[in-house]
């Protein structure tokens, strides 16, 4: 008994040293693996976020060109050689099509769809057909339902200052961005400023949010994919689901009875869908919720970091609002696409905090093998065969905060947007949003929303960082994107 005890876990240490030896055998540096967690064990036990996991390893490593590391147990490639970064995101981009992301659309047909998720052909196919939706036109169109819901932000403020004049910038830009989304992607009021919590508020909150789509389901998708789509993790629950095709199909079905005409996301998709039969009413639905995580997720942490950095800088505070006075000075006072446009210190600070805070490290899969030798200065010249298969880690935080690239990288200075005289702006590796084909579809309607939503706050009210704001900050280990621990307090009152 004994024996066959001591045989199996011989058997087992062997099994997981040779699994755990894959980089090693191709000759790849990287961190020593703990088994099952791989290199992101502080992350399982709630000591780092993944991204900071990521980014000290990037820092560890210098002068190397990829590292190897284990995601808990699967093999990937960080990438730290700008050359090689831009030739997987853009020269050589048919090797690395796909996004490492799993999610079954027969289990999850709403998340299923939505383009990050996609591979391949289906995803070359749905890109195609959404890229109409997100020109500069069909942006410049929607700028009258942000505008007015900008204006309900800044009534809002100024009743909620009456009572105190500290504010959570999340939650204020929660409620913004979760308006811009209802407007522009279901047609409807979203009523974040008008109630405590209207549905749009707690769908929203069901679908994605650090509790919504639940700690360790978003912590598998990312570390194991495999394991997510083995045990079948479904991201949105039915009931979420369903409430969100029938907010659509009551709202197509209102618009083709009345023949109403709202120029939104909405019109342009089902333009797509009476088009093409393939891409049908579910897709529609997917689309609409996929502004959810793509466009109101990421756009509301992203604007309440800016709010926080203006907040902790006077100096690019005073000068922001002197621009925005001026710009607005020359157009009659008031706010329009063309004058939203035509702040470059506005979108300085916007670039700016996306570089000091990303959102979102990049993670690949090779789809057709590679090779590839490191011949750049700086770089040991080491040469690697990428396998079909190999997962694929972009560092993006570790690059936008390398001091080579982005000089005092943890200091807030929008000014380097103006010049643009970094070393990282020559090597292309400022990608908040990604690069190549699967940039960032939504990227027009983030940079807008956001720009407007900032531009009326400083226009009103001047802002700082209120003591109830924990810093350092401190970030939620178990989510993907950055989630300040204990919120991003400001205190805000009127410009005179
Ligand atoms: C400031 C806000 C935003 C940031 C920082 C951001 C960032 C990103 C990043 C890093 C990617 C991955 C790119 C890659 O795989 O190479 C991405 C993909 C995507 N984003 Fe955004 N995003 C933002 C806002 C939005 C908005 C507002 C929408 C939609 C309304 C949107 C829709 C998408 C879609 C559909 C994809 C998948 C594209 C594809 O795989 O072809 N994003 N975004």
């Amino acid at each position: 008994m004994w024996l066959l005890v001591a045989l199996v876990l011989v058997l087992l240490y062997y099994l997981i040293r040779r699994h755990y030896s894959y980089w090693k055998n191709l000759g790849v540096p990287g961190p020593k693996p703990w088994p099952l967690f791989g290199n992101y064990a502080d992350n399982f036990f709630g000591k780092r976020t993944a991204r900071q996991i990521a980014t000290e390893i990037y820092r560890d490593y210098e002068g190397y060109p990829f590292v190897g590391i284990y995601k808990a147990t699967t093999p990937a490639l960080m990438i730290r050689d700008p050359e090689l970064l831009r030739n997987i995101l853009v020269k050589d981009f048919k090797h690395f099509t796909d996004n490492d992301f799993e999610v079954d659309k027969e289990i999850d047909p709403v998340f299923g769809r939505n383009p990050f998720v996609l591979k391949g052909q289906e995803w070359k196919h749905k890109r195609a057909q959404l890229t109409p939706c997100f020109t500069s036109g069909k942006m410049k169109g929607m700028y009258i339902f942000l505008d007015t819901n900008a204006q309900r932000m800044i009534r809002y403020i100024e009743e909620e200052t009456k009572m105190s004049t500290s504010m959570e910038a999340r939650e204020l830009c929660i409620r913004f961005t979760l308006d811009n989304v209802a407007a522009c992607a279901f047609g409807l009021e979203g009523k974040c400023f008008d109630e405590t919590n209207p549905e749009f508020r707690i769908l929203a909150h069901k679908l994605i949010s650090p509790e919504g789509l639940g700690k360790i389901t978003s912590l598998i998708m990312i570390l194991c994919p495999w394991v997510a789509s083995f045990l079948k993790i479904k991201l949105v629950d039915k009931d979420t689901e369903q409430r969100l095709i029938d907010i659509v199909s009551s709202t197509l079905k209102y618009r083709k009875e009345n023949k109403v005409v709202r120029n939104d996301f909405l019109d342009v998709m089902t333009e797509i869908s009476t088009e093409n039969g393939l891409f049908s009413e579910i897709d529609v639905v997917a689309n609409s919720a996929s502004f959810f995580g793509d466009g109101y997720e990421t756009s509301s942490r992203v604007m309440s970091f800016v709010l926080f950095e203006i907040a902790q800088n006077s100096g690019a505070q005073g000068r922001l609002r002197e621009e925005i006075n001026e710009v607005l000075s020359k157009n009659g006072n008031k706010f329009t696409y063309e004058v939203i446009s035509n702040m470059p210190y506005l979108e300085a600070c916007l670039n700016e905090t996306l570089r000091k805070i990303s959102i979102i490290d990049l993670v690949k899969i090779c789809t057709e093998d590679y090779t590839y030798e490191s011949t750049a200065p700086g770089f040991k010249p080491l040469k690697i065969n990428i396998k079909a298969g190999t997962s694929i880690l972009l560092p993006v935080d570790g690059l936008h905060r390398d001091p080579v690239y982005f000089p005092d990288p943890d200091k807030f200075l929008p000014e380097r947007f103006l010049d643009k005289q970094d070393e990282g702006f020559k090597k292309h590796l400022y990608i908040p949003f990604g690069d190549g084909p699967r940039i960032c579809l939504g990227q027009r309607f983030g940079i807008l929303q956001i720009k407007v939503g900032v531009a009326y706050i400083i226009k009103h009210y001047q802002l700082s960082v209120n003591s109830k704001t924990q810093l350092p900050l401190k970030f939620n280990p178990y989510y993907m994107m950055p989630d300040a621990i204990g919120g991003l307090w400001i205190d805000i009152t009127k410009v005179n």
